[in-house]
């Protein structure tokens, strides 16, 4: 029997799926494709169903064939057509590479910081071009509470790893690069004196943009290989990264049907506090006076809270 959407159970959780991870292996519900004012998300959302029946909207990052470069991911209409659906909060998958010994390939990584190294050339804010400014905080650029609720699950999952169990690094900073090519050697070992532990080319603007929406955002990080800072050996290639990959993308899956119920049901009954919800509320500057009609129905979509009466 095919699942149907439950509208009486709101979709809570999205999971944006990245390099290598592009399905859930779960019931499938339905796909919808919705045309956000900021355009249509990376590939269709999918609503699946876990065992119990709760359902998620999953969303692949880079669509289903792996054809939207990291510069290019529509990341304001991915994260406005999850909040359409009713999605609070939003566990990111992203396959990095590592800047520590510590971290090695097929690893998993929980960070709590990012270093910003994007080229100001993706959009990366809701706040442009609408004649209303706001400065969202982003000291913690994730949601504190929600890292530590989801930590000890993906620990439990990833120690308890049918093939042996795998090694998860948290308290770690990601730092986030243009791309698509990868970093030089004195980019690598520079990043590395910056206290950079992890490299990846996705995390922003996703984690900012969720925080404009007030979706809270955690990303579970999987290691493919050691970039190029290790002199002796040769700099990462995109092989090298598929050659790990299956396998993170596997345990990604696992972790998925075996946390997302209790997030759930914690995001639910509301015993986990999300620090996203009403931040906003403080950062929007410009006088509601002056907030042009078009905007206010265009930022509706993301935040009806502050934009809709
Ligand atoms: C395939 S190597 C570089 C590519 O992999 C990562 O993608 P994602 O974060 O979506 O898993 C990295 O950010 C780059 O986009
Ligand atoms: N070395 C690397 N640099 C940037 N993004 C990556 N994704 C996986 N490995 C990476």
């Amino acid at each position: 029997m095919v699942a149907e959407m439950n509208s009486e159970k709101p979709i809570l959780v999205g999971v944006i799926g990245g390099s290598g991870l592009y399905k859930l292996d779960m019931e499938i519900v339905t796909t919808v494709n919705p045309e956000t004012p900021w355009g249509f998300p990376s590939s269709p959302i999918t609503i699946a169903a876990l065992p119990s029946g709760t359902q998620i909207a999953f969303l692949a990052r880079h669509g289903v064939n792996h054809s939207v470069t990291p510069t290019e991911v529509p990341a304001r209409a991915n994260i406005a057509a999850l909040k359409s659906l009713g999605v609070q909060v939003i566990v990111a998958f992203s396959a990095v590479g590592s800047l520590r010994e510590e971290i090695a390939p097929g690893d998993f990584v929980i960070p709590n910081s990012i270093i910003d190294r994007t080229k100001g050339i993706r959009p990366s804010t809701y706040f442009q071009d609408v004649g209303i400014v706001a400065h969202a905080m982003f000291g913690d650029a994730f949601d504190n509470e929600l890292l530590a609720f989801i930590k000890p699950l993906v620990k439990k999952v990833l120690d308890e790893h049918p093939e042996g169990s795998v090694k998860m690094h948290s308290e770690k900073t990601v730092v986030c690069m243009e791309g698509p090519q990868f970093s030089t050697r004195a980019e690598s070992e520079m990043y590395r004196t910056w206290g950079g532990d992890i490299i990846n080319m996705s995390v922003l603007p996703e984690a900012k943009l969720a925080r404009e929406a007030e979706i809270s955002y955690a990303m579970i990080c999987t290691s493919t290989d050691y970039d190029c800072w290790r002199v002796s050996e040769e700099p990462v290639t995109v092989a090298e990264v598929v050659k790990t990959l299956h396998k993170n993308a596997s345990t990604s899956k696992l972790i998925t049907v075996s946390i997302l119920d209790h997030l759930h049901e914690a995001i639910a009954s509301q015993s986990l506090k999300l620090k996203a919800k009403g931040n906003m509320e403080y950062s929007i500057i410009t006088k509601k006076e002056a907030w042009p009609v078009e905007s206010k129905k265009k930022l509706s979509y993301i935040l009806p809270e502050y934009f809709s009466s």
